[in-house]
């Protein structure tokens, strides 16, 4: 069943229930690197058109938890990945799934913008000729324009999409990372603090953007900034060594937590 949310956004609802579908789900989530375990069975949904932040104290764990949910820890050899996640209710973890699909399902926006050494047409453009999304030169083109456009940057770069995507500012780099993950249509589109590396106005732009963005996709962030996570998300998950402290709705988390080490937290006693 669908319903349109007072922002407007259309949004599908688990039958009987008030709350949006499950989009992906955590059921004892632990990560071991080496012989040092980095998380203990976390149980966390993430809801579908919903911004979810994760926070806590470095180290906690959250980075780990994200790179969970698209099998980036694949990529790091003495990680070791127990417990389930699902995506749509279809196992991320079963030997049978393609990841180089699942990564295209549930895309990532890293730390600091990391574009190709390519122009900003074929950052764009390279995710849908390799997952062969686009039949025709014409097609592509409209890919990388409605990209451009949905991470709000067409605008800015239309005249100059043959120059190197390296020569952007910080801020705008960022978006083009946003527009390249878009280019190959995910679901979920995983956000590993991704203002950090940007000055206070460009990091407004993405905010106002993951805003805009959660319309289409559903989104998880970490993020180190209260105020961002307060800004940008509808629920917040506290992890704190390794562990998930609590997980609910945003204004809940930061008015009003139910465990002393998220109000300690976010009141700037221990991080
Ligand atoms: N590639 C790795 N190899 C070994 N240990 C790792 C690796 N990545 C993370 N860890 C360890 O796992 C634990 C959790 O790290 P993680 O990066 O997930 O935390 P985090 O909460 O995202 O931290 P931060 O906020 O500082 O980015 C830490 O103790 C960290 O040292």
């Amino acid at each position: 069943m669908n319903i349109m949310t007072e922002a407007g956004v259309e949004q599908k609802l688990s039958s009987g229930t008030n709350a949006p579908s499950i989009k992906m789900k955590g059921e004892k989530v632990s990560v071991h690197y080496g012989e040092k375990r980095a998380l203990f069975d976390v149980d966390l949904d993430v809801r579908e058109h919903q911004v979810t932040a994760l926070i806590g104290p470095s180290g906690c764990g959250k980075s780990t938890f994200l790179r969970c949910l698209n099998r980036m820890n694949d990529t790091i050899d003495i990680a070791r990945v127990s417990g389930k996640i699902t995506l749509d209710d279809e196992d991320v973890y079963d030997p049978k799934i393609d990841v180089v699909e699942l990564r295209a399902r549930v895309g990532m926006v890293f730390q600091k913008p990391n574009p190709f050494p390519k122009s900003i047409y074929e950052n764009v453009a390279y995710g849908p000729r390799i997952h062969g999304l686009a039949r025709s030169k014409a097609e592509l083109d409209g890919i990388v324009e409605s990209s451009l456009k949905k991470a709000g940057l067409f605008n800015e770069v239309k005249d100059r999409l043959l120059e190197s995507g390296t020569g952007l500012s910080g801020g705008q780099q960022q978006r083009l990372c946003i527009a390249r993950a878009i280019a190959v249509s995910p679901e979920v589109i995983l956000m590993d603090e991704p203002c950090s590396a940007l000055d206070p106005i460009a990091t407004a732009r993405v905010e106002e953007l993951i805003d805009e963005l959660r319309q289409n996709y559903t989104i998880v962030i970490v993020t180190h900034s209260m105020q961002q996570a307060a800004r940008v998300s509808q629920r917040t998950a506290m992890f704190h060594l390794g562990y998930l402290v609590e997980e609910g709705a945003t204004d809940k988390m930061f008015t009003n937590p139910d465990d002393k080490r998220t109000q300690d937290y976010i009141t700037g006693r221990f991080g």
